[in-house]
Protein backbone atom coordinates (compact mmCIF):
# COMPACT_ATOMS: atom_id res chain seq x y z
CA UNK A 1 0.00 0.00 0.00
CA UNK A 2 1.16 3.76 -0.84
CA UNK A 3 1.29 5.92 2.09
CA UNK A 4 1.63 9.47 2.89
CA UNK A 5 3.84 10.78 5.16
CA UNK A 6 4.34 13.40 7.38
CA UNK A 7 8.15 13.24 9.47
CA UNK A 8 9.39 16.08 12.40
CA UNK A 9 6.10 17.24 13.01
CA UNK A 10 6.85 19.42 16.48
CA UNK A 11 3.65 20.33 18.62
CA UNK A 12 3.27 21.84 21.75
CA UNK A 13 1.31 20.76 24.45
CA UNK A 14 0.32 19.74 28.28
CA UNK A 15 1.82 16.52 28.80
CA UNK A 16 3.10 13.93 31.36
CA UNK A 17 2.25 12.73 34.83
CA UNK A 18 4.32 15.46 38.20
CA UNK A 19 2.73 18.31 39.32
CA UNK A 20 5.57 20.28 37.43
CA UNK A 21 4.63 18.99 34.02
CA UNK A 22 1.08 20.00 34.24
CA UNK A 23 1.65 23.88 34.77
CA UNK A 24 3.63 23.54 31.02
CA UNK A 25 3.45 22.67 27.68
CA UNK A 26 6.37 20.31 26.37
CA UNK A 27 7.52 19.78 22.63
CA UNK A 28 6.07 16.33 20.75
CA UNK A 29 7.62 15.53 17.73
CA UNK A 30 5.85 12.82 15.62
CA UNK A 31 6.33 10.78 12.40
CA UNK A 32 3.00 9.71 10.44
CA UNK A 33 2.84 7.06 7.49
CA UNK A 34 -0.67 7.34 6.26
CA UNK A 35 -1.42 4.36 4.15
CA UNK A 36 -3.83 5.37 0.94
CA UNK A 37 -3.71 4.87 -2.74
CA UNK A 38 -1.77 7.77 -4.57
CA UNK A 39 -2.61 6.51 -8.23
CA UNK A 40 -6.14 8.33 -8.53
CA UNK A 41 -4.96 11.74 -7.35
CA UNK A 42 -1.28 11.04 -9.09
CA UNK A 43 -3.69 9.98 -12.82
CA UNK A 44 -5.70 13.34 -12.12
CA UNK A 45 -2.83 15.59 -10.21
CA UNK A 46 -5.65 15.95 -7.66
CA UNK A 47 -5.41 16.65 -4.06
CA UNK A 48 -8.79 15.88 -3.25
CA UNK A 49 -8.17 12.43 -4.13
CA UNK A 50 -5.46 11.96 -1.30
CA UNK A 51 -4.80 12.50 2.04
CA UNK A 52 -3.63 16.03 2.37
CA UNK A 53 -0.87 16.34 4.57
CA UNK A 54 -1.07 19.79 5.28
CA UNK A 55 -4.77 19.48 6.87
CA UNK A 56 -3.68 16.37 8.62
CA UNK A 57 -0.58 18.37 9.98
CA UNK A 58 -3.00 21.11 10.93
CA UNK A 59 -5.21 18.95 12.54
CA UNK A 60 -2.74 17.66 15.22
CA UNK A 61 -1.36 21.09 15.91
CA UNK A 62 -5.37 21.69 17.11
CA UNK A 63 -5.42 18.26 18.97
CA UNK A 64 -2.15 19.41 20.98
CA UNK A 65 -3.03 22.66 21.49
CA UNK A 66 -6.59 21.73 23.04
CA UNK A 67 -5.27 18.59 24.69
CA UNK A 68 -3.94 17.77 28.49
CA UNK A 69 -3.25 14.25 28.68
CA UNK A 70 -0.84 12.44 30.94
CA UNK A 71 0.80 9.79 29.13
CA UNK A 72 2.01 9.99 25.62
CA UNK A 73 0.12 6.38 25.59
CA UNK A 74 -3.24 8.37 25.52
CA UNK A 75 -2.16 11.19 23.62
CA UNK A 76 -0.84 8.57 20.59
CA UNK A 77 -4.08 6.57 20.71
CA UNK A 78 -6.53 9.31 20.92
CA UNK A 79 -5.15 11.27 17.72
CA UNK A 80 -5.14 8.03 15.90
CA UNK A 81 -8.73 7.36 16.79
CA UNK A 82 -9.43 11.35 15.87
CA UNK A 83 -7.05 11.08 12.27
CA UNK A 84 -8.58 8.00 11.45
CA UNK A 85 -12.46 8.66 11.99
CA UNK A 86 -12.06 12.86 10.32
CA UNK A 87 -9.72 11.71 7.67
CA UNK A 88 -10.55 8.18 6.71
CA UNK A 89 -7.53 6.69 6.95
CA UNK A 90 -7.86 2.88 6.79
CA UNK A 91 -4.38 2.38 8.35
CA UNK A 92 -1.64 4.18 9.99
CA UNK A 93 1.89 3.80 11.65
CA UNK A 94 2.08 7.03 14.43
CA UNK A 95 5.47 7.69 16.27
CA UNK A 96 5.33 9.62 18.67
CA UNK A 97 8.27 11.09 20.64
CA UNK A 98 8.95 13.42 23.99
CA UNK A 99 12.71 15.07 23.45
CA UNK A 100 14.28 15.77 26.87
CA UNK A 101 11.60 13.54 28.89
CA UNK A 102 14.76 11.46 30.33
CA UNK A 103 18.00 13.05 30.60
CA UNK A 104 20.78 10.74 28.81
CA UNK A 105 18.14 9.96 25.97
CA UNK A 106 17.46 11.89 22.77
CA UNK A 107 13.44 10.99 23.24
CA UNK A 108 11.28 8.70 24.56
CA UNK A 109 7.54 8.13 23.43
CA UNK A 110 5.34 5.19 21.72
CA UNK A 111 4.84 3.45 18.38
CA UNK A 112 1.66 2.42 17.18
CA UNK A 113 0.08 0.87 14.10
CA UNK A 114 -3.61 0.96 13.86
CA UNK A 115 -6.27 0.04 11.30
CA UNK A 116 -5.75 -2.67 8.28
CA UNK A 117 -3.58 -2.39 5.99
N1 LIG B 1 5.47 4.77 29.18
C1 LIG B 1 5.51 6.03 29.72
N2 LIG B 1 6.36 6.30 30.70
C2 LIG B 1 6.40 7.52 31.23
C3 LIG B 1 5.57 8.55 30.76
C4 LIG B 1 4.67 8.24 29.71
O1 LIG B 1 3.89 9.08 29.22
N3 LIG B 1 4.67 6.96 29.22
N4 LIG B 1 5.67 9.81 31.29
C5 LIG B 1 6.53 10.09 32.25
C6 LIG B 1 6.70 11.48 32.69
O2 LIG B 1 5.66 12.33 32.33
C7 LIG B 1 8.05 11.92 32.11
O3 LIG B 1 7.94 12.13 30.71
C8 LIG B 1 8.61 13.15 32.75
O4 LIG B 1 9.98 13.27 32.45
C9 LIG B 1 7.38 9.09 32.86
N5 LIG B 1 7.27 7.79 32.25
Amino acid sequence: MDRVLIEGLSVETVIGVYDWERTIRQRLELDLELATDIRPAAADDDLAQTLNYAAISERIGVFAETSRLELVETFAERLAAVLREEFGITWLRLTLRKPGAVANARAVGVSIERGER
